[in-house]
């Protein structure tokens, strides 16, 4: 409610609240509504024989509501705004600005909206087929959309609830509800628009809607959003031919305001969302302090209590890496960490290895650098950065291309330990332990010989459900 209804408004509100119980609520012309629903999660719910209380079920679905709230947080979806779940079902809207907005109604249009939301949905399915990958699940995702007005208010006087209504939500509900697996089902008016914006629309053909009578509708394919032109490209060069796109881009620039104060939420909400979970994550903006890196990037701060004094990490444009709660840094203290991780949902069965070196934890501090630890991968390639050991690891985790490793060392006397294969694993001074989850496994702590042979272990079965725990000096369990 506080992220809808500004400051004076949301004062308004309660003042009026205490003076009568009068409704509140707002009219706007051109929202988009959205209704995802995963239709076989009950069925999850239901055959979970083990699940006798629902928990576990009921974390899964925190899990994958959890990543679908991260896509608010992303530039693109600044607009979109999460009403609540109905079960498993996420329902959200696009265009519901707080009055006094730098972007008025009519600028946000319809247009715009409509195709917000459907790379909403896009991304939605994106991170499902993430989630189901990375856990070996099947869950399916069901989309509704339609755009038109909608009353927006507040319901209460206690626990109030910001909520919206009106046909056009009632439509978009239909949509899901009739839709099918896969598939984002559209009322003509979200299919014409997106369309035209060069989405693969086909018709569906007419159905009855309840309320409605028969509907001509229409399925989007989630694939085939619009390419957006290339971040490097300036939005206005002549050669981007993409115009709906380069309007959508400008009207996000336009909307820095906005786009300041929700980013603010954001983090702050992270930091909140994390300090509850994990008890210790800072972030800030601050660039970067290396001097020699030409990227302006979020650091973040691990911090182990009040008093000690704080590490500072470097992150690298990793795709998914640290952009939700459970991808993030787990900053708890550092020390001797040793044992396995269990994902924490139900079918996966976790997977240990061990790999195991005799000497010292591999990879060293950077030595120009107290804070910063790096790693060459190959002869001529850029060094990976970062302040512990699990950062490196974690990049090395998603370095795509496998390279050969040789670490560059403090001391020259450090052996090269990507070719160090254990000989006596009794001499084991570090070693560290890897849970990925695999949906059956025989084979439990298999043993890598060296950093090459654990990275494409890890390669094979990381996912987000990974942990890396670490036997050495300087341990942190890193969640990837
Ligand atoms: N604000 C809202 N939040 C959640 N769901 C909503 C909201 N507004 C409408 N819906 C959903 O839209 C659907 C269509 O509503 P409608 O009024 O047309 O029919 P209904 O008779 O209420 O629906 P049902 O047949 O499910 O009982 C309903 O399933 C309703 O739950």
């Amino acid at each position: 409610m506080v992220k809808k209804l500004k400051q004076p408004k949301a004062e308004r509100y309660l003042n009026r609240q205490n003076a009568t119980d009068e409704l509140y609520h707002e009219s706007f012309k051109n929202v988009s509504v959205i209704f995802a629903s995963i239709p076989n999660y009950s069925k999850l719910n239901r055959e979970h024989k083990y699940d006798k209380d629902g928990t576990k079920c009921l974390k899964v679905l925190n899990e994958i509501i959890s990543d679908f709230d991260m896509l608010t947080y992303d530039d693109l979806f600044q607009t979109i705004e999460k009403i609540k779940i109905v079960g498993s079902t996420y329902m959200a809207a696009c265009g519901l600005h707080p009055d006094g907005d730098e972007v008025s109604e009519a600028e946000r249009s319809m247009e715009e909206n409509v195709s917000t939301i459907a790379k909403f949905a896009a991304a939605m399915f994106k991170k499902l087929e993430v989630f189901n990958s990375d856990g070996f699940q099947e869950f399916q995702l069901r989309v509704g959309i339609n755009a038109g007005p909608v009353i927006a208010g507040v319901i209460g006087a206690h626990k109030p609830m910001y909520d919206i209504w009106g046909d056009t939500v009632n439509v978009a509900s239909r949509m899901d509800y009739t839709g099918e697996s896969g598939k984002i089902h559209v009322t003509a008016t979200a299919g014409d628009i997106l369309q035209g914006l060069g989405w693969s629309v086909t018709c569906r053909g007419e159905i009855k809607v309840k309320g409605k009578g028969f509907m001509t509708t229409y399925y989007v394919d989630p694939m085939s959003a619009p390419k957006e032109p290339s971040p490097l490209q300036p939005p206005d060069t002549p050669s981007n031919n993409n115009n709906n796109d380069n309007k959508n881009r400008k009207s996000s620039q336009d909307t820095t305001g906005e786009r300041r104060r929700s980013s603010q939420l954001s983090l702050t909400s992270i930091k909140g969302f994390l300090s509850s979970h994990r008890g210790s994550l800072d972030i800030n903006t601050s660039k970067d302090v290396d001097t020699q890196s030409t990227r302006s990037l979020p650091i973040y701060k691990p911090i182990k209590n009040e008093t000690e004094t704080t590490h500072r990490w470097e992150m690298e444009d990793l795709g998914s890496v640290g952009t939700t709660p459970r991808s993030s840094f787990d900053s708890k203290d550092s020390g001797v960490v040793k044992g396995s991780y269990r994902p924490s949902y139900p079918s996966p069965v976790a997977e240990e290895a061990e790999w195991t070196a005799g000497a010292a934890s591999p990879l060293q501090k950077h030595p120009s650098k107290s804070s910063v630890s790096m790693i060459q991968t190959a002869p001529g390639h850029e060094p990976l950065r970062g302040s512990n050991d699990n950062e490196i690891f974690k990049q090395l985790i998603n370095c795509k291309s496998k390279p050969h490793l040789s670490l560059k060392k403090n001391s020259s006397s450090s052996p090269d330990l990507s070719r160090t294969p254990v000989k006596d694993s009794t001499s084991v001074k570090s070693s560290f332990t890897i849970g990925a989850s695999r949906k059956s496994s025989k084979s439990k702590n298999k043993r890598c010989t060296n950093v090459r042979q654990a990275q494409d272990h890890l390669l094979a079965h990381s996912s987000p459900h990974t942990s890396i725990m670490m036997d050495s000096e300087e341990v942190q369990s890193v969640w990837l």
